[in-house]
């Protein structure tokens, strides 16, 4: 039995148009993790969820989900997973409850497993159990999408943008409830474009760009490529210029009393810069760094790809 909740190996998909939307994507998610699927718009998200889904037909490679092959199994591959689309899809003429219950069906969970009150409370929409989903909010829509997911009781469940457009409340709730669903045991897969929330919540992370996977790793080795470093340090001196004891150093003006320098944390380091400064009678009364986050190495990363497919 394997151990990964999601092993994808060279997985191909090219629409009917050409357009190669994964170009050879491998990748394992491990049971139990918490995984963040990053990557810029048109990056091949979606395709390669929808292929886990069973909505997308690859072009070639092998994906299990829950150790079931998609080809060969795609009765248990998706029986073993709940997607929550990036879409706000509904009939708006069924409530929640009914929402819950055909869905339910669909998956054959026998009416005495069925817990469709129970999902709607976790959601907290049971007050609306049976209010047309058209007067749902968009907030609404989205916790009762997560719920529509859960119906079947997968060990996995994945989140195709699912803060997209939600306000800050709402996703804290969201994200409150993802994170006890994760203790619980569920394997959480997410895509998001907010990389402080895949920073926050998820233990791993792949970045995929252009169809192909450039990191996949957990989430301290990955904020451990940053190199890039800042040390801001403030003076009590007015300064016109950068001074001329940091020539070779990439210093800017942050006004006429901070000085903001850039430098690679492997050559440099804050003390030597500060060592350079010390001896120009220019007052230090502050000093404070500031590390690389998820923001940069994303960039760094898909930049760094841009110019080789370039
Ligand atoms: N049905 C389709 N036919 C042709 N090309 C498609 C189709 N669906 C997606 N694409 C193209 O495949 C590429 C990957 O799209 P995909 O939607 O998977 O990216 P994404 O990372 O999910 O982006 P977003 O964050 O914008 O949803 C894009 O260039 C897109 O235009």
């Amino acid at each position: 039995m394997t151990e990964n909740a999601i092993s994808i190996k060279n997985l191909v998909k090219t629409y009917s148009n050409g357009k190669q939307a994964l170009r050879g994507v491998s990748l394992d998610i491990p049971r139990g993790s918490m995984f963040a699927l990053l990557g810029p718009n048109g990056a091949g998200k979606s395709t390669l969820i929808n292929t886990l889904a069973g909505l997308v037909n690859k072009t070639s490679g092998q994906v299990t989900v829950w150790g079931f092959d998609i080809d060969r199994d795609p009765r248990n591959a998706k029986a073993s997973i709940g997607i929550v689309p990036q879409e706000l899809v509904f009939d708006a003429f069924f409530t929640p409850l009914e929402v819950l219950e055909l869905q339910a069906g669909l998956y054959g969970v026998p009416k005495a497993q069925r817990r469709s009150m129970e999902l709607l409370r976790a959601v907290k929409l049971d007050d609306k159990a049976n209010a047309y989903s058209r007067t749902l909010s968009g907030g609404m829509k989205r916790r009762l999408l997560v719920a529509k997911a859960l119906v079947h009781n997968p060990p996995i469940l994945v989140l195709d943008e699912p803060t997209a457009g939600v306000d800050l409340e709402l996703r804290q709730q969201l994200w409150s409830y993802v994170r006890e669903l994760h203790a619980a045991g569920a394997t959480v897969v997410l895509t998001t474009h907010y990389l402080e929330e895949a920073q926050q919540l998820c233990d791993r992370i792949a970045i995929i760009h252009n169809g192909q996977v450039v990191a996949n790793t957990d989430k301290e080795t990955l904020l451990e490529q940053a190199t890039e470093k800042v040390v801001v340090i403030s003076v009590e001196a007015r300064l016109d210029a950068v001074p001329s004891c940091l020539d070779g150093y990439n210093a800017t003006l942050r006004g006429p009393h901070r000085i903001a320098i850039r430098y690679d944390k492997r050559t440099a380091s804050a003390g030597r810069i500060l060592a350079a400064l010390g001896g120009q009678g220019l007052g230090i009364v502050d000093v404070s760094t500031e590390e690389a986050d998820l923001e940069d190495i994303f960039l760094a990363l898909t930049y760094r790809t841009d110019t080789v497919d370039a």
